[in-house]
């Protein structure tokens, strides 16, 4: 069966996100959308089985007890009343309690296979949740992680993610619950309409109670997401901070911090867990106390035995869908803030100064201009980079130079398009870079700076991570250059051993010469040194220098150091100072490096 659901109708209906139709889950919800009717179909049909079989207990209790079976029954018996008619006398009881049976395991197969169903659907939303997170992350432009703290992402995808698809598997149960209910009514109906209006009355009294425990059980959900956020980040402040931990003894303190967090989080989850135990009793009192109350109208309007036993075992039957039904928005309640998180992350918009260019990279070969450029981190207190304007000449090696805090990073990432210019512009020959394609920009620009990023592979794998088709004669000769071979090659599985995470089994001069191979290895138009050899020492460091010059695997190189020895290998230099070009031209022109010179500065 094919239904078309408009988009309104699919958020109303199947309200996965907290914000409507146009959410960042709706279209999520509308992928699975066309699975809610089969799923409901399947719900009504076990209902009906299971309320058909409750039925047959009216003649069946009545050849039991009279031996016949009475006139006036309800409607719908008439059917099932006319078949057992044509049975000879001795075999109607054996055949209505055959017939039971069967439709008691039919209504099981039935429930069974939409339970498979469901579990089907719930693992989808679900992994197409997180892969709509990882998407997100992964296009979204690199201010956005300046600005967000990493635990709360990591948060989202390790945690709310998945209790955000639990929420779906519990609509599925309101969804079933209430078509079970839809059916159980109707059986009622048709039984004795004023005993259940008088059902009716006593479950919107119920109702009424409950949803005054549903406000509270949001509240205290939103305090298990804040308090899940705080101890994963508590969490990965231990793992990374581990050996400034050890070093400067905050042992305790630490586990203090985690500790209180703990503590936190488990107050929250009991408080949680509390308010959900207790619901239940109270639900279970109030229904008995409508279960008894129903017996004795029942006496009150000299309803049959058979009648009233089967009103009231339909009425016991809908009490397990009740409890479902409130369970899971009991259970949905809490998880909302943690929907909210998912549609937050899902929901951001790219940085609003976004890479918007489409043209290719020209062939022709431009020097680098930087003209008035000005930029402000989104959480920083002033101008990193105020009006510079330098240029950066092709074929030459340039020295950026400039103190702890000048911008020297902040010239690097736009370099790499990382952030764009607030005001100004950078140029390649004549053509703003920002015209050109983002992608097809960094292709050609490459970065081996102090901190490596390494991979979990193999030491040829996160040489060629730039270019994966690379061969291994090309991997070789670039670690050659970035005089790493050596050492590779003394490691037991040679460029095959693994580095692990983080490449922790190597040392920091060792990660910065793999880190510098596969900069070389994209063979760049600009080559970016970013403190790219602070970790080794002052004779490897000038074997790399003079490898690089050598071999010249690049067209322009930016060096950034804040050694003599690594920026005399440069031809020109550009000093900047607090966010603003001090000097640039021929470097030995600069009076920053004559100065240098004249005292026998090595760093300054
Ligand atoms: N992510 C950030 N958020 C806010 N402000 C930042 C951020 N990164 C840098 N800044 C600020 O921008 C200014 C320039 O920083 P930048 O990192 O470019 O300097 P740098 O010359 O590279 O310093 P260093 O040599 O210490 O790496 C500084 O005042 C710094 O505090």
């Amino acid at each position: 069966m094919s239904v078309a659901f408009n988009s309104k109708w699919s958020t109303t209906v199947f309200p996965l996100g907290t914000r409507g139709p146009d959410g960042p889950l709706a279209p999520i919800a509308r992928r699975y959308i066309s699975w809610l009717p089969r799923i409901v179909l399947f719900g009504l049909l076990a209902s009906l089985l299971e309320s058909g079989s409750i039925g047959l207990l009216i003649p069946l209790l009545s050849l039991v007890v009279d031996g016949q079976i009475p006139n006036g029954l309800p409607t719908f018996l008439h059917p099932a009343v006319g078949l057992l008619n044509t049975l000879p006398e001795g075999q109607r009881v054996l055949a209505v309690a055959f017939a039971i049976l069967l439709l008691i395991s039919a209504k099981g197969m039935v429930q069974a296979a939409n339970a498979a169903r469901i579990a089907y659907v719930e693992g989808r939303i679900s992994h197409d949740i997180r892969t709509a997170l990882a998407e997100r992350i992964l296009s979204l432009n690199y201010p956005f992680f300046l600005k967000h703290d990493g635990t709360k992402l990591v948060n989202i995808i390790a945690t709310d993610s998945w209790r955000a698809a639990d929420v779906v598997r519990l609509i599925f149960s309101v969804i079933i619950s209430i078509s079970a209910l839809c059916v159980f009514c109707v059986m009622l109906v048709l039984l004795q309409w004023k005993l259940f209006c008088f059902v009716v009355a006593g479950v919107v009294a119920i109702r009424a109670i409950q949803s005054l425990f549903l406000r509270k059980l949001r509240k205290l959900g939103q305090a298990v997401t804040e308090d899940n956020g705080a101890l994963s980040q508590q969490m990965l402040l231990i793992i990374n901070s581990i050996r400034l931990i050890r070093l400067f003894g905050q042992h305790d303190r630490e586990h203090e911090a985690f500790r209180e967090v703990s503590d936190r989080l488990r107050g929250s989850l009991l408080a949680v867990q509390k308010a959900t135990a207790s619901s239940m009793p109270r639900l279970e009192m109030m229904q008995s106390i409508l279960f008894v109350a129903v017996l004795l109208v029942a006496s009150e309007m000299a309803m049959s035995l058979p009648e009233t036993t089967a009103f009231l075992v339909l009425l016991y039957r809908m009490q397990p869908r009740v409890t479902a039904l409130d369970q899971a928005r009991l259970g949905i309640a809490p998880l909302r803030a943690s929907v909210e998180q998912v549609e937050w992350l899902l929901g951001q918009e790219d940085d609003p100064i976004p890479a918007v260019g489409g043209r290719p990279m020209p062939e022709t070969h431009h020097d680098i201009y930087f003209k008035n450029v000005s930029y402000s981190y989104p959480t920083g207190s002033g101008a990193a980079l105020s009006e510079a304007s330098f240029t950066i000449p092709y074929g030459t090696s340039t020295a950026l130079i400039g103190r702890s805090g000048a911008g020297k990073s902040t010239i690097v990432n736009l370099l790499c398009r990382l952030i764009e210019p607030e005001t100004g512009a950078l140029y390649l020959g004549n053509a703003a870079i920002s015209e050109i394609s983002a992608g097809a920009w960094r292709r050609h620009v490459a970065i081996a700076g102090q901190d490596i990023d390494l991979i979990d592979g193999t030491i040829a794998e996160n040489i060629a991570y730039g270019r994966p088709e690379a061969s291994l004669a090309e991997i070789e000769e670039a670690a050659r250059i970035a005089d790493a071979d050596e050492f590779i090659s003394r490691l037991p599985f040679g460029y095959d051993s693994r580095v692990g995470l983080r490449g922790l089994s190597l040392s920091g001069g060792q990660r910065q010469r793999i880190g510098l191979a596969r900069a070389l290895l994209v063979r760049p138009r600009l080559l970016i040194l970013d403190e790219a050899t602070n970790a080794v020492d002052g004779l490897s460091e000038q074997t790399i220098m003079q490898l690089l010059l050598e071999h010249r695997r690049f067209e322009s190189a930016l060096v950034v150091s804040h050694r003599r020895s690594t920026l005399q290998a440069c031809s020109h230099g550009i000093v900047i100072e607090q966010g603003r070009v001090a000097e640039s031209g021929p470097l030995r022109d600069l009076a920053f490096y004559s100065q240098m010179e004249a005292e026998d500065l090595e760093t300054f």
